[in-house]
């Protein structure tokens, strides 16, 4: 019996092909960046044949890596960038245009509009969603709109529409489905239904002949072309990228929360069977569908986290390396009046403020690199704050939380952040938890587990951090956050 799972993580900077064991452990993993496009102010593309390509690329050189054959293979699990919009021809798999990718902003003064004619608490009840360029629903709006012919073959039902999870599944095996958690993204899809909604495909001017079929997260979705492996794969799991991570963290009960630290921040608590709407503008999503059972979780999303510090690195040259950071902190100290509101595509949860813009302020004649890149750092554990005040105000304060992601390995930013949450953090052995979610639900299809529970034992704590610095002294530097970011806001609240 095949007793390997693959996992392709499709990320906004690269894409990884992992194999896993049936414990759960790594056996080999490849990885490629892929190009960024900025053909505008506040635009990001990319293309998608390229990811296509790399996705590709990977998968053939981690089975090369690991000595295994496609038949040792159970199943793929795919995860993914969430959000990101590709329209292509159903006849030749041509992308239309380039994939509008999550953090593109060209959609902000539709939004706007209507926000202005009073729409998103309808949008919101039926989507768990903000009126933020952020999803997809105005993304693919666009392309219908701006690419010539577009709509009108849209209509005839000539092409397709997907997020990157669908247009990989449709690439490699000719099935046009989806799972809940990427559909529950679009800003098309009815959380409570569990259907695509016809008053939003309306709304936003959607032909529903575009729209992939809806499946649970973990479900015999099809099988790869023989070409691509050399024999017919499985893929058994597809779910977007920060609910992977949940899942590979084993968050499977209520309060339970994890925060992913890659070139966003995204922290997501599981919420149980029920939808938990927010009154302080963080997003309900759907966790997970194993089954007939549909997890929920609230989340809140923050644009720059890592890519905060690769600014500092490439744009502002302060350091040559990520990891020169941890030396600069542990100099400086937390208690850095230099605060940075990294808001350079405006500020995400609770703000929702696309105009707002970054700053560095608190500057003195003292002030030197390593303040500025400290308050990078900080700026990171200060937004993750505002999300979990955010979840205190909706009375959802998680039990605990576990982190993630490529900045985790930085043991001071971990303990700033235990520091300025007054929460134990939880680090665990395996950080590539988005591609271990991924695998768990692909090896749940193919037979190997039952159940997610079956999964829960298999996490293992690397490090806990505990807060080891006074609630005053915590609060007094939150406030001084609180401020900077009520100087970049481009309107109060
Ligand atoms: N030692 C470090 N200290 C702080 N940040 C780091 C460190 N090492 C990596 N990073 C940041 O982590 C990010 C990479 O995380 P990763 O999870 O690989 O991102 P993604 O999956 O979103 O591409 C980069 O933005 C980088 O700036
Ligand atoms: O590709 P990542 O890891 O930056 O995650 C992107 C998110 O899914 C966007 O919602």
């Amino acid at each position: 019996m095949s007793q390997f799972i693959m996992a392709i993580d499709q990320g906004t900077t690269s894409s990884r092909a992992i194999i896993f064991d049936q414990h759960g452990r790594i056996q080999a993993q490849a990885q490629a960046e892929f190009p960024q496009y900025f053909p505008n102010d506040g635009w990001v593309e990319h293309n998608a044949k390229e990811i296509l390509e790399g996705v590709i690329q990977v998968s053939r050189e981690v089975l090369q890596k690991s000595e295994l054959a496609a038949s040792d293979i159970a199943a793929i699990g795919i995860t993914n960038q969430r959000e990101t919009t590709v329209v292509w021809d159903r006849d030749t798999g041509e992308p239309v245009y380039n994939a509008i990718v999550w953090q593109d902003r060209r959609t902000a003064r539709v939004c706007e509009e209507l926000t202005l004619q009073g729409k998103e608490n309808w949008v919101n009840k039926k989507t768990g969603l903000l009126l933020d360029p952020y999803f997809s629903a105005t993304k693919l709006q666009w392309i219908l709109n701006n690419v010539d012919g577009a709509r009108e073959r849209a209509q005839a039902g000539e092409l397709a529409f997907g997020t990157i999870d669908s247009y990989l599944l449709w690439s490699l095996t000719g099935e046009h489905k989806t799972d809940v958690t990427n559909a529950s993204r679009t800003m098309l899809f009815n959380i409570h239904e569990l259907t695509w909604d016809n008053e939003l495909l309306e709304l936003f001017d959607v032909p529903s002949s575009v729209l992939p079929e809806v499946c649970a997260s973990s479900e015999e979705f099809g099988y790869t072309r023989e070409d691509i492996l050399g024999a017919p794969v499985l893929v058994g799991g597809m779910v977007g990228d920060q609910q992977g991570a949940l899942i590979g963290q084993a968050c499977f009960h209520e309060g339970m929360a994890k925060s992913t630290y890659g070139t966003g921040c995204f922290l997501m608590q599981n919420t149980g069977t029920q939808p938990r709407t927010s009154h302080h503008r963080l997003l309900t999503t759907i966790a997970y569908q194993v089954g007939d059972t549909v997890h929920y979780a609230l989340e809140g999303s923050i644009f720059m986290a890592g890519a905060t510090i690769q600014w500092i690195r490439d744009g502002l040259k302060l350091i040559g390396h990520a990891r020169e950071t941890l030396d600069m902190a542990k100099q400086v100290g937390a208690n850095n009046h230099v605060y940075m509101v990294p808001a350079f595509t405006g500020l995400g949860a609770p703000y929702w403020d696309p105009d707002a813009r970054g700053a560095i302020m608190g500057l003195t004649r003292d002030t030197g690199i390593a303040e500025i890149v400290t308050a990078g750092l900080q700026s990171v554990c200060y937004q993750t704050r505002d999300l979990l005040e955010a979840m205190a105000k909706d009375k959802a304060v998680p039990t605990r939380i576990r982190v993630d992601g490529g900045m985790v390995v930085n043991d001071w930013v971990v303990q700033f952040l235990a520091d300025i949450l007054q929460l134990p953090i939880e680090r665990p052995e395996i950080t590539e938890t988005t591609a271990l979610g991924a695998a768990y639900l692909a090896a749940i299809s193919a037979g190997q587990k039952t159940c997610l529970a079956d999964v829960a034992e298999l996490w293992q704590q690397e490090r806990s951090f505990e807060p080891n610095m006074e609630r005053a002294a915590s609060d007094q530097l939150y406030d001084g956050w609180l401020d900077a970011v009520g100087r970049v806001r481009s309107h109060r609240d």
